[in-house]
C-alpha cells in the first residue's frame, strides 16, 4: 500500500490537516474476490421484497431487527447468528427477523467508530481488514439464512457491502444529512430513518420523504473512482422511533402523533420502534418492556380490527447482556468478555428468546 503524504500532495492552502492518504481496493475488486454469488444474490432479493412489503402494509407480518450494537469480534456474530437463525426459521409466519450486523458506530463525539474503521481497535485503522472481515461476515451471515441489516454511515462504504444487505437504516444523527439522505435515495434496500436525537421525529419523515425522490451528488463509482452519482429514489424508506432527549417515544400518544404526520406527508402510516436507544434509556433491561408494550397494542390493534401501525421492532441484542468498555491495550483485547457489546448494552442471549417468542405470540 501506498501512503501518501501531504508533502507530496498539498500545496500552501491545501491538506493542511490531512495527515495520510492510505489506498484501499476499488469496490469491484473486494467484490471480485468474495463475490456474492447468483444464489445469495437471489435470497437477499427476495427479503429485501419481504421486507418492503411489510414497511408498505401488503404484509402483515413485523419486522424484527434484532444482533449486537455493533460487531467487534466476527467469531461472536456468527455465533450469534447460527442461534438467531433456526428462531428465524421457526418464527417466520409472524416475524420477520433481520439480524443486525453494524460496522459502523456514529459517535456522539469521539470513540470506536466500528469495525470497518479500526478491525483491531487498537488504533491502526485497518480499513481494508475492516472491510475485508466485514463482507466474509455479512455472506457468512446469509448463508446461514439470515437477512442482515446494516446502518450506513460513510458515504463510500455501502460500494464494498450494501449488496448483501436487505435493510438499511440511517442513525440519529446523521437522519438529517443530505449526504445521507441521497446516499438512501440510491441504496437497493428499504431503509430507516432515526428520528433525532433531540426527538424530532419529523427529520426522519423529511429524510424518508427526500431519499424516495431521485438526486444527483458526488460519489464513486465501483471502480473507485470519483463520479457523478445519479439516482432513481427509494420508495421503500420509512421512520424509526428511537426516543430522544425529552424522553421515549413508544408510547401510544407518541405513535398516533407519528402517524398522524407521516399521513400528512403521504408516506405509509405504520412506524419501526427501537426498543433501545432512547425508548430504553439505555438499560438493555427495558428493551423487553419496550417490547412487550409496544407488542401487545400491535395485537390489540389487530383483534380489534384497526389499522396496524406497526411494521417492526429493533432489539440491541448480544450473547451475554450488558456492554464493557472498548480496551485501550493489548492486555485489555486479551480480557474481553466474549459475546460482550464493546459499545451500547445489549440484552443477553436469554432474555431476547424470550423477547422474540413474545412478538411472535403478539403478531400471530
Ligand atoms: O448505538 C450506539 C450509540 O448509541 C451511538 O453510536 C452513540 O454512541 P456514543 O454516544 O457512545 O458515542
Ligand atoms: C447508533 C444507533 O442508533 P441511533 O442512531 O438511534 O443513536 C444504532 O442503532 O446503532
Amino acid at each position: 500500500m501506498t501512503i501518501t503524504t501531504p508533502e507530496a500532495t498539498s500545496t500552501a492552502t491545501s491538506d493542511r490537516r490531512v495527515v495520510a492518504f492510505s489506498p484501499i481496493p476499488s469496490p469491484r475488486e473486494l467484490l471480485a474476490e468474495l463475490p456474492l454469488t447468483d444464489r445469495r444474490a437471489e435470497v437477499v432479493a427476495r427479503d429485501r421484497e419481504e421486507i418492503a412489503a411489510i414497511i408498505a402494509g401488503r404484509d402483515d407480518r413485523m419486522i424484527v431487527v434484532v444482533g449486537p450494537c455493533s460487531v467487534h469480534d466476527p467469531e461472536a456474530a456468527l455465533d450469534y447468528a447460527r442461534r438467531l437463525a433456526p428462531l428465524a426459521a421457526e418464527y417466520a409466519d409472524t416475524l420477520k427477523i433481520v439480524m443486525r450486523v453494524y460496522f459502523e458506530k456514529p459517535r456522539t463525539t469521539v470513540g470506536w467508530k466500528g469495525l470497518i474503521n479500526d478491525p483491531g481497535m487498537d488504533e491502526t485503522y485497518d480499513v481494508e481488514r475492516g472491510l475485508r472481515t466485514a463482507r466474509r461476515l455479512l455472506l457468512d451471515v446469509i448463508d446461514l439464512g439470515l437477512p442482515v441489516g446494516c446502518e450506513f454511515l460513510e458515504p463510500t462504504s455501502p460500494q464494498y457491502i450494501a449488496d448483501t444487505v436487505a435493510w438499511g437504516a440511517i442513525g440519529a444523527r446523521t437522519t438529517e444529512s443530505q449526504v445521507h439522505r441521497q446516499l438512501a435515495s440510491g441504496l437497493s434496500m428499504p431503509i430507516g430513518f432515526k428520528n433525532g436525537t433531540d426527538g424530532n421525529v419529523q427529520v426522519a419523515i423529511d429524510g424518508a420523504q427526500a431519499a424516495a425522490a431521485p438526486h444527483v451528488f458526488f460519489g464513486v463509482d465501483d471502480a473507485g473512482r470519483g463520479a457523478v452519482v445519479q439516482t432513481s429514489g427509494n420508495e421503500d424508506c420509512h421512520i424509526i422511533l428511537r426516543g430522544g432527549t425529552p424522553g421515549p417515544n413508544y408510547d401510544a400518544a407518541s405513535v398516533t402523533a407519528a402517524v398522524a404526520a407521516l399521513a400528512n406527508a403521504g408516506q405509509s402510516p405504520k412506524v419501526m420502534v427501537d426498543c433501545s436507544h432512547a425508548n430504553s434509556g439505555k438499560d438493555h433491561e427495558r428493551q423487553a418492556v419496550v417490547a412487550v408494550e409496544v407488542a401487545n397494542e400491535f395485537a390489540a390493534r389487530r383483534a380489534a380490527g384497526e389499522p396496524v401501525r406497526l411494521s417492526g421492532v429493533m432489539l440491541e441484542s448480544f450473547i451475554e447482556p450488558g456492554n464493557q468498555p472498548v480496551p485501550s491495550d493489548a492486555d485489555g483485547r486479551a480480557a474481553l468478555v466474549y459475546g460482550k457489546s464493546v459499545t451500547d448494552k445489549c440484552m443477553g442471549w436469554d432474555a431476547s428468546v424470550d423477547v422474540l417468542q413474545a412478538l411472535a405470540r403478539a403478531a400471530r
